[in-house]
């Protein structure tokens, strides 16, 4: 399997390469050259398997021969161990044909720990076979952030530099990246939004000096080897749900869109997917660009789903390259024009694209009245971002299919909301019952490319 970028314009890699490279050299996202197919009786064949069983059959023809069989398949072990919950990803019922999908029993308590304790994994093996040393930098609306440092903390062959906007995660958040004190890792507390971390981050995988001279790595869903190992799961639920043999429909609260793009990728390999519905805050570029064409950036306005305040949605790249044919040239265009402010899809792309997604956007004040009545109604806590999909789900979906809504966070990391909603505080988890005691260790720095690129050369250790 080859990995080729969105623009058309740097060289293609083999899975290992693409992983450890990150962003392309043209500034594209790497994407699979093909997408493999599972065929009906492939998918029928994981029922009944093992979450770890399904991620090697899904995730396995997209590595070939980067890592031996015994090898990924012990990785992949490894990577979920630690999680909460046996079934990993349990589907629970919300109401007739509506279902949940949690994705938050990960040791940070949010869904980005499917993809980041694997590809911790897949780093450390990679690069100890490789006498190889890297600089991670990451850019978080807070979720990220924590997966990526309780999964690299302490590896000699990374350092780890996140950049979290100050002042715009929840206190769980922030303690989750403050309080590890292993000395590979770094939490920059960056003045301005998440718009800009990323834009900063994208910025030093530019500027090929600074690249090349700490050996840069990425672990935001830039890096494909994330998105992959998010289809996993949209798998393991479907099947429970009959696929093959019954559609479902998925809704995704979405920020990145790397979430629901890794939905997509798993309808294109042949999972039954009807549809695919991206749900979004109050800071809902998607949701405009989906039922309007006109992809233009507004300001990132703070939210009570603070993971998903973001405007510039990186993997939404990898949406237009698929549906303007795979032209690398039209890719690169768009996004010299969104430097600018914006662009408008073209018709053909547009109604491609609405062939896969749908959307809705959700306000503050339903959030917390979502979140108020699943608790009444259901007895189930969301968190906010897990209660703007509900939302979306419940005006949009289809009662002859089954709807999953992803919740991707745990309600603890965001009690403030949920206690304005229901009254109700939800506590943390037994294991990080003393987060708030931990001593906090972080540096506030100025969104400036040339400052940032000083303190990471004068901290690295690689
Ligand atoms: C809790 C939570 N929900 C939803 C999202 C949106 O996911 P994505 O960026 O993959 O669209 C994020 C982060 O972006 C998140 O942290
Ligand atoms: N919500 C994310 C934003 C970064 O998204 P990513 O999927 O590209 O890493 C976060 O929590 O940081």
């Amino acid at each position: 399997m080859r990995y080729i970028s969105t623009r058309g314009a740097a060289p293609d890699l083999g899975f290992a390469e693409a992983m450890l490279t990150g962003l392309a050299r043209d500034g594209g996202l790497y994407v699979p050259a093909e997408i493999p197919q599972m065929s009906t009786g492939d998918i029928r064949a994981l029922h009944g398997l093992s979450y770890e069983e399904t991620a090697f059959r899904v995730m396995r023809p997209f590595v070939n021969d980067a890592f031996a069989d015994d090898v990924f398949a012990d990785l992949i072990a490894k990577a979920y161990a630690g999680f909460g919950h046996d079934a990993r990803a349990p589907l629970v019922q919300l109401a007739p044909g509506h279902f949940l999908l949690e994705l938050f029993h990960g040791p940070t308590l949010a869904f980005k720990d499917f993809a980041m304790q694997l590809i911790g994994q897949l780093f450390e093996h990679e690069l100890s076979r490789r006498g190889e040393q890297v600089t991670i930098v990451g850019a978080t609306s807070g979720d990220t952030g924590s997966a990526a440092i309780e999964a690299f903390a302490g590896l000699d062959s990374v350092d780890v530099f996140i950049l979290y906007p100050h002042g715009r995660v929840s206190e769980v958040q922030r303690r989750q990246m403050t309080t590890p004190q292993a000395a590979n890792i770094h939490a920059l507390a960056i003045d301005g939004h998440f718009d800009d971390a990323q834009a900063r981050l994208k910025d030093m995988f530019n500027h090929f000096e600074f690249r090349d001279r700490v050996r840069l790595a990425g672990v935001n869903s830039i890096n494909w080897a994330r998105v992959l190992a998010q289809v996993v799961y949209y798998f393991t639920s479907a099947v429970s749900l009959g696929a093959p043999d019954r559609a479902v429909s998925f809704t995704v609260p979405t920020g990145n869109f790397g979430d629901i793009f890794a939905g997509y990728i798993a309808k294109r390999m042949g999972l039954p997917i009807d549809r695919l519905i991206v749900a979004t805050n109050q800071n809902d570029i998607l949701h405009r660009c989906l039922t309007s064409g006109a992809y233009e950036k507004g300001e990132v306005v703070p939210s009570i789903s603070p993971s998903m305040d973001i405007q510039v949605s990186s993997n939404f790249e990898r949406a237009l390259f698929d549906a303007y044919g795979r032209d690398g040239k039209a890719v690169a265009q768009l996004m010299d024009e969104l430097k600018a402010g914006g662009f408008a899809v073209s018709q053909g792309a547009l109604q491609a694209l609405r062939e896969d997604f749908g959307s809705g956007r959700v306000s503050e004040d339903e959030t917390l009245a979502t979140i108020r009545q699943a608790n009444e109604t259901m007895g189930e806590l969301l968190c906010p971002h897990s209660a703007v999909g509900v939302k979306v789900a419940e005006d949009q979906r289809d009662p002859t299919t089954p709807m999953i809504t992803l919740a991707t966070a745990h309600p603890a990391k965001f009690p403030d909301a949920v206690e304005r909603a229901t009254g109700i505080r939800p506590p943390l988890p037994n294991r990080m019952a003393d987060l708030y005691d931990r001593p906090e260790r972080l540096t506030r720095v100025p969104n400036d490319l040339a400052a940032l690129e000083t303190l990471i050369e004068e901290r690295r250790r690689t």
